[in-house]
């Protein structure tokens, strides 16, 4: 579960947040909408602990977002910022990079789900050897999806995943994060069916 308690938030002068409460659910599947900054970016941010309010709480799981909890916390989540943050080097290698952090070692490269995953979403298998710049908007995108669907984490927090992708995919990835067991925070201005069943939320 997650609890957004009594959030105020200043950058400066400018309030982004005030009075900000939100619980989420095991498995909920929340939708963060509002016009161009309303501070969606900025609510997943200060769940990640990348951002701090002014004052009030954050809770995952009763763990209270500070110092002390932030690893544990962060150990929880699949984040997906808005521009995929990839280094530019070969895609296997990335793949192999990221499982051999610390905190994904509970984790093992389970190949034929890879490729199984990568074909869900059109990615053919030939994307392993070629390197990230290489690829088109929409290619590291889904490839960064099939990373975070490797990783396995509980919660999914997603920002703006699918901008670069086409109506067909947006409806087939957003399909996807419905159906999971993932509790999931997204933050997304398209226009899906599948979106519709997601619980709104309007900054
Ligand atoms: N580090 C920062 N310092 C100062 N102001 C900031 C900072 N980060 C965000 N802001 C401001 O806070 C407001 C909310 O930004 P945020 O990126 O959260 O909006 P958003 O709702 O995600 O917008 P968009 O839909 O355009 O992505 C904006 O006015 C932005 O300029």
């Amino acid at each position: 579960m997650i609890i957004f308690k009594n959030i105020d938030l200043k950058f400066n002068d400018k309030t982004v947040l005030k009075n900000f409460n939100l619980t989420i659910e095991e498995g909920e599947k929340v939708l963060i909408a509002g016009v161009s900054g309303k501070g969606k970016t900025t609510l997943l941010k200060i769940l990640l602990g990348f951002t701090l309010p002014s004052s009030g709480s954050v809770f995952v799981d009763d763990l209270e977002i500070n110092e002390k909890n932030i690893d544990k916390i962060r150990s929880k989540i699949g984040y997906m910022p808005q521009s995929t943050p990839f280094f530019n080097m070969n895609v296997e290698k990335l793949i192999h990079t990221i499982l051999n952090y610390k905190q994904n070692s509970n984790i093992t490269l389970d190949t034929n789900k890879l490729i199984n995953t990568l074909k869900e979403f059109n990615l053919d298998v030939g994307i392993l050897s070629k390197d990230i710049s290489q690829l088109s908007g929409g290619e590291k995108q889904r490839l960064a999806f099939v990373i975070t669907i490797l990783l396995d984490r509980k919660i999914w927090v997603l920002d703006e995943i699918t901008s670069s992708l086409d109506q067909d995919m947006k409806e087939k990835v957003t399909e996807y994060i419905l159906n999971s067991n993932k509790t999931i925070i997204l933050v997304s201005h398209d226009n899906t069916d599948a979106l519709n069943k997601f619980r709104r939320v309007i900054l």
